[in-house]
């Protein structure tokens, strides 16, 4: 039996994980999970999984739910919460399924108590690989990836010498403005860019594919995740997602994991690895179905997040935690009306041509940095009177 701890149990990836785990109640067991505002789903999902170890955002949801809860459940709230959710004693994976750097400290937390690592949660990587990636390598903690494109060149590694990958080749949908132009941009609503034509994902995450910042971000996670150069990381369109990512190797064979769009796959696998299992849905590739898949070169013109983090990630040190911050912050402001798509983009560029990098940043001055960026874009949107 396996033991899970789950951080962001009601969303996207959160629900979807809780259904890899019904699916096999005989191998896999839930012991602690954090939600963010969501109490009334909590709730089920406590009577369902009977967690010990549950987390809220809020302190009063943390004291109202206490009440409601049977007399094991201990209920903790905020980042000390997200942390006793990562450090229940009894956990052996920890799935990193919150959205943004929230992410980051109990991620931490819970590699430096020796915790298997399932991670969704691209944000911690890309705000602070090295210092991730070296807790990992000192404690002996392996990190599973979950995100798709990761988990697919994770398999296509399986039992490959690293020193003969010649690129990661990362397939990219393009997002709900796929067809349009940059002209076309100007008055998208927030409706229409949640409209994503593959996934059904949390808002962040769906604007983020949008604006290609979410391949800009899961470039990052690659490079930490698999230690290569961004020159040996590309970018390829590929508008059904049915090629998760590929990888090229030194004799010019290029290995691709292929699968339907369902996040349920790569959750699985990561929570099963190096085994696989049955996969309880009757759901299956059918390519003759299908007929063909399309293939295009990246415009970084037209994608200007995607050059942004090309370019945070090649100078490193604090600049990706500003682009992080900065996207965060500017993507919540579209969420909310206050600015709009185009804008996003704006408000990452003012944020990154402002920053003095610092390289080889200490933990301490990261989480600075997040703070100070948010502020700034904040007051950056404050300034063009919106
Ligand atoms: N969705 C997907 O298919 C994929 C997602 N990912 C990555 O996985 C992560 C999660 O994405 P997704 O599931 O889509 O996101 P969702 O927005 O659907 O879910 C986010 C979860 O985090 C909780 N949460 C949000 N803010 C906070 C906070 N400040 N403190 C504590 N908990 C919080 C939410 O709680 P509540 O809802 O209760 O308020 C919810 O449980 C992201 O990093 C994303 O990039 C990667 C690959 C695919
Ligand atoms: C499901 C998943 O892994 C997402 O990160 C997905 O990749 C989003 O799709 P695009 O960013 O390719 O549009
Ligand atoms: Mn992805």
């Amino acid at each position: 039996m396996r033991k899970i701890s789950l951080l962001g149990a009601t969303g996207s990836i959160g629900t979807q994980t809780l259904d890899v785990i019904r699916m096999h109640k005989d191998k896999f067991q839930l012991v602690s999970m954090s939600v963010g505002r969501n109490i009334e789903l909590a709730k089920q999902m406590i009577q369902e999984f009977s967690p010990t170890i549950v987390s809220v955002m809020h302190k009063e949801d943390a004291e109202g739910l206490q009440m409601e809860v049977p007399g094991n459940v201990r209920v903790y709230w905020g980042e000390e919460g997200l942390i006793q959710v990562a450090l229940h004693p009894d956990a052996d994976v920890v799935v990193t399924a919150v959205v943004g750097s929230v992410g980051l400290i109990p991620t931490l937390e819970a590699i430096r108590a020796k915790k298997t690592i399932a991670i969704a949660n691209k944000e911690t990587l890309v705000t602070a690989g090295h210092i991730v990636m070296e807790e990992a390598r000192k404690h002996g903690v392996s990190l599973l990836p979950v995100d798709s494109e990761h988990s697919a060149i994770f398999q296509c590694l399986n039992g490959e010498e690293n020193r003969s990958i010649s690129r990661l080749i990362v397939t990219a949908s393009g997002g709900s403005f796929r067809d349009k132009k940059r002209e076309e941009l100007r008055h998208v609503t927030v409706e229409d860019a949640l409209n994503h034509p593959n996934w059904s994902m949390g808002a962040k995450i769906t604007i983020d594919s949008a604006t290609m910042m979410n391949k800009g971000l899961e470039v990052i996670e690659a490079h930490w995740l698999f230690g290569l150069p961004y020159e040996r990381i590309d970018v390829l369109l590929h508008k059904e997602s049915i090629i998760h990512s590929m990888v090229e190797f030194e004799d010019s064979s290029v290995i691709a994991q292929l699968g339907t769009p369902d996040m349920r796959v790569p959750i699985q696998y990561a929570l099963t690895y190096p085994k696989r299992l049955e996969f309880l849905d009757e759901k299956r590739l059918n390519l003759w179905e299908l007929g063909t898949l399309h293939f295009d070169k990246m415009d970084f013109e037209r994608y200007r997040c995607l050059a942004f983090a090309y370019e945070a990630g090649k100078v490193g040190g604090t600049l990706p935690t500003v682009l992080n911050a900065a996207n965060e912050v500017a993507v919540e402001a579209f969420l909310q009306r206050r600015v709009g798509f185009l804008q996003i983009e704006d408000l990452i560029e003012e944020a990154m041509e402002a920053h003095v990098v610092s390289k080889n940043p200490t933990l301490e001055e990261i989480q600075l940095v997040d703070g100070q960026t948010r502020k700034e874009v904040l007051t950056f949107i404050k300034q063009r009177g919106l």
